[in-house]
């Protein structure tokens, strides 16, 4: 579990000078499910793709992901993308693509590569695989393209899949059933998933490990069950308290209020600061530094007075 597959130190991305990802570090760990989460714009997709080299030709990178398995792409570390419909050619049978991208990193018969390919579609649940294989991503139901795209990230067996909001697409009932395949494909592997997405009931039901992110930065970053029971940042419990929840008085707690601020125009001091019911003066003049707590490493000067239930500094902060 403790094995480092990747290793982000210092992780910086700027698009014409202003800087969208702002000094991040993190591990990502053989067989677990880091989970990174945060408000729109918070820069999770990019941080994403720059595990795969995959940023923007127009970004200036700085900092360091190691190994770099840029060129491992498809054998190593796989992308699975937000639209299952870009990952897959309109114009070639599903079987056909699944098979040239294993003839592109090993090599093998084509007779061979077709029934790898075979293998991968029943492995991800894909009904009657082996006719299925001959036809097009059209004549899949949106489910079963996306898959069909598990499948093709997962059919080299990479050590990392780098899933970006793999199912906003989907329905609630095909989100969870794409959710499945993705976990049972990484424990079959032993590799690791790291998974993009805004939900946090996913990450609950999904997650080993979450990274929390704000304006470019972790707020937070640990073990699931602790960040979410007892989250340290107000900035995760802001997102807890956004949550639909069981039981008649938590349904009514408020979502988090305001918006994030845009790149480039930060307040100073903590970004979280404007939006946030414990900033004090020194929220809004030194931006906090990751430190070590209760097992998690959390940005924020005012982390131990996070009351418990967290969800409650929404509510309380909040006019009836
Ligand atoms: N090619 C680009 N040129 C300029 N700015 C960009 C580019 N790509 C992303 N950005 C900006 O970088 C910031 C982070 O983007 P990113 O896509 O990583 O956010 P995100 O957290 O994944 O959001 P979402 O949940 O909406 O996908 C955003 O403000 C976005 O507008």
């Amino acid at each position: 579990m403790s094995d480092v597959l990747l290793s982000v130190h210092g992780l910086r991305i700027a698009f014409a000078g202003t800087e969208v990802v702002r000094g991040l570090s993190f591990d990502v760990r053989a067989g677990e499910t880091l989970a990174v989460v945060g408000e729109s714009g918070a820069g999770k997709s990019l941080t994403a793709r720059a595990l795969l080299g995959m940023v923007p030709r127009e970004a200036t990178t700085t900092g360091t992901v190691r190994p770099d398995l840029s060129a491992e792409r498809g054998r190593r570390i796989a992308l699975i993308p937000q639209d299952a419909l870009s990952a897959l050619s309109p114009v070639h049978p599903v079987g056909d693509q699944l098979a040239a991208a294993v003839r592109s990193v090993r090599r093998v018969s084509r007779a061979e590569a077709r029934s790898l390919a075979v293998a991968a579609l029943d492995r991800v649940g894909i009904p009657d695989a082996a006719r299925r294989a001959r036809a097009h991503p059209h004549e899949y139901s949106g489910g079963m393209r996306q898959r069909a795209v598990i499948a093709m990230a997962t059919v080299n067996e990479p050590d990392v899949v780098v899933a970006d909001e793999p199912t906003t697409a989907l329905d609630p009932g095909r989100r969870e059933q794409v959710l499945r395949v993705l976990a049972e494909r990484r424990e079959a592997a032993g590799a690791a998933l790291v998974l993009v997405t805004h939900d946090l009931d996913v990450v609950r039901r999904h997650a080993d490990r979450v990274l929390v992110m704000y304006a470019g930065r972790a707020a937070e970053l640990g073990p699931v069950t602790e960040v979410l029971t007892r989250p340290r940042a107000p900035y995760t419990a802001g997102l807890l308290a956004s949550l639909p929840q069981d039981g008649p008085r938590l349904r009514r707690l408020p979502a988090l209020p305001g918006t994030p601020p845009a790149p480039g125009a930060l307040p100073p001091g903590c970004a979280f600061a404007p939006r946030c019911p414990l900033a004090a003066d020194v929220c809004r003049t030194a931006e906090p530094e990751l430190r070590p707590l209760h097992g998690r490493l959390v940005a924020c000067h005012r982390a131990e007075d996070v009351p418990h239930p967290a969800a409650t500094l929404f509510q309380e902060s909040r006019p009836a």
